[in-house]
């Protein structure tokens, strides 16, 4: 049980206490408003992850006087609080873990453990399994926070549609031989029928000529088109490889892709319904699959915001017309993941690599959170250690300052999903660490940044923090913020101090769970900012995790709640004392 603190309550009379929030206690209260009669409630225990300002409607100032020092509760969670612990501000892990959860992780132990071991995200993808076992996987998340302070983000990918086989005629993989003949139809078929696969898109076959390259999964075999029957496809296998289960089709002519996927939806029926659900189940992030321009992003926001929905939509980057349009992907929507698995279908395997710095630094300079995925431990599936060219690659993800890493069938289907989590989380922190040294006092590499996002104050105010913060040496950086912005802002400088965001919004606080460096606080926030600024200071002293003499640099952004008020943009240096 993650505990901030027992506490003893002496009761004198018929008392009320009201307005705890829930799960204020480490014991389940499900009303809002609670009685006591005269005695004594000891030893509740108060949850980190819920924040509360407690009204006590009591004459008794026993109890005021021991409820006082609980006043205004740090949502900390329980893994970073124990990092901090152990390893000191510097100690803090800054690139973020995106696990894929799946039947090999899906039990609430296994999930603990994932938290535990460093998961930042936890990603459903909504192309396998059922409803019911999303949603069961979604509570079980959402418990773990609540009862056990952790702060785990919940993702859904979308299916999205995509030319892929349905059925080759066997139960596993197939062998295609050098010269064996195949038929590439839509119909379906029962039972086996050898050499024949089943598309899944009527369309699949529109345009292609004969003498056109069909390949399968980005390079597993290679096929040539040797006749067109009605809409069906007669292919001679060119380079032999294995066709797997939903493997991917593209078709090339003249070594360029013969581009399929502005045909197909990006959001199909299927799609929506399942955007239905993650609003329902109040998910923190909605990945969309094959994202081909920034309309398809705005118009899942729209929708999302038509539904006081606060989740925030990601696109997938994993087609070329993706790449063609990029920089107005990633202005539209909240963050990007680099599908390198699907990418590489669309794009010659050698092109990924520089394709995924040139992705990583352009979400940097437009200030969004970018998710380096797929098989960055694949190995790991199977094997329970890496090989020498995946932690490189894992390296090397660090090193372009990815915001997150994020872990596919190593977690949701191989049995060392909790091992390849470690090795991301060892293989990061010694790249940062590494980073550091090498940068020293040049990480704010603002001349790269320019000034590129709409806000020019904020920004300017937070790249000066960043530098100042980096040169003074300074422990943290606190800062203040409703939607997340500034600390985004400051995170885009990757500084060396670890940045602490104090937010008085849940859904605030479990976006930055994906933001390089930051340390999302859910605690409240009130419009006098000096005693904001005092009371977190204090709270964290509290617990140990500052002692006097440390010294931290403190930036806010509140926007006024009243006429009264100005918006208050500052950057201060705080010694504890
Ligand atoms: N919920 C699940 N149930 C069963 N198997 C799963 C589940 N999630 C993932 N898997 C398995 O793990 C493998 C890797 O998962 P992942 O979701 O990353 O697939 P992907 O094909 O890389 O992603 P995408 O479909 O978005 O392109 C899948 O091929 C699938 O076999
Ligand atoms: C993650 C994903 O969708 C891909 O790599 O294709
Ligand atoms: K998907
Ligand atoms: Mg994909």
């Amino acid at each position: 049980m993650a505990v901030v603190g027992d506490l003893s309550l002496t009761f004198s009379g018929k008392e009320t206490i009201c307005a705890f929030k829930k799960g204020m206690f480490g014991f389940p209260i499900s009303s809002r408003r609670v009685s006591f009669s005269a005695g004594k409630l000891q030893n509740c225990r108060v949850n980190t992850g819920v924040y509360a300002v407690m009204q006590v409607g009591v004459e008794s100032t026993e109890i005021s006087k021991d409820l006082e020092k609980f006043e205004g509760v740090l949502g900390l969670d329980v893994v970073s609080e124990e990092e901090l612990k152990e390893r000191g501000f510097l100690g803090l892990r800054k690139t973020k873990l995106v696990c894929t959860i799946g039947p090999a992780c899906c039990s609430s132990d296994d999930l603990e453990k994932l938290a535990l071991g460093g998961m930042n995200v936890a990603r459903l993808n909504m192309c396998h399994n059922t409803r019911e076992w999303h949603q069961d996987v979604i509570r079980k998340i959402k418990n773990l926070n609540e009862e056990k302070g952790f702060s785990v983000s919940v993702m859904i990918d979308t299916e999205g549609s995509q030319i892929q086989i349905v059925d080759h005629g066997a139960p596993s993989s197939v062998k295609a031989e050098d010269g064996s003949i195949w038929d590439f139809t839509t119909e379906k078929f029962e039972g086996t029928r050898p050499f024949t696969v089943q598309a899944n898109y009527e369309g699949f076959s529109e345009g292609i000529n004969v003498g056109d390259e069909l390949v399968i999964d980005g390079g597993m075999a290679t096929f040539e088109v040797v006749e067109k029957i009605g809409i069906d496809l007669r292919c001679k296998c060119t380079d032999p490889g294995l066709l797997l289960p939903r493997a991917k089709l593209s078709f090339w002519r003249d070594g360029r892709l013969v581009g399929r996927s502005d045909e197909l939806p990006t959001l199909s029926a299927k799609d929506w319904s399942d955007i239905e659900f993650a609003i329902s189940e109040g998910v923190d992030f909605i990945a969309l699959s094959f994202v081909n321009d920034a309309d398809v992003v705005t118009h899942l926001k729209n929708y999302l915001s038509t539904k006081s929905s606060k989740s925030k939509v990601l696109a997938k980057i994993e087609s070329l017309e993706a790449l063609h349009k990029l920089d107005e992907i990633v202005e539209a929507s909240d963050g990007i993941m680099i599908a390198r698995g699907d990418l590489g279908v669309e794009i010659p395997l050698e092109q990924i690599p520089t394709v995924q710095e040139e992705i990583t630094y352009r979400c940097r300079k437009l200030n969004k959170p970018v998710i380096i995925a797929s098989q960055l431990l694949e190995s790991m599936i199977e094997y329970p250690t890496p090989t020498r060219a995946e932690v490189a690659d894992v390296s090397e993800a660090v090193r372009q300052y990815a915001d997150a890493l994020m872990l596919s069938g190593e977690s949701a289907i191989g049995p060392y999903g909790q091992k390849a989590l470690s090795v991301l989380r060892m293989t990061s922190g010694r790249m940062e660490l590494w980073s550091r040294e090498e940068n020293r006092e040049t990480v704010l590499f603002e001349h790269k940044l320019g000034a590129s996002v709409p806000d020019q104050i904020a920004e300017q105010i937070c790249n000066r923090a960043a530098g100042m913060a980096n040169n003074l040496g300074l422990d943290a950086i606190f800062v203040y913020t409703k939607h997340g912005q500034m600390a985004s802002l400051i995170s885009r400088n990757r500084p060396n101090s670890p940045i602490f965001a104090f937010t008085n919004d849940n859904s605030t606080r479990m976006a930055l769970n994906l933001q390089w460096g930051v340390t999302p606080i859910l605690i409240d926030l009130s419009d006098d900012m000096e005693a904001n600024i005092n009371r977190s200071i204090n709270l964290i002293k509290t617990k140990g995790l500052i002692k006097d003499g440390d010294a931290v640099l403190v930036v806010s952004d509140i926007i006024p709640t009243s006429a009264a008020q100005t918006v208050f943009q500052s950057i201060q240096v705080k010694t504890v004392a």
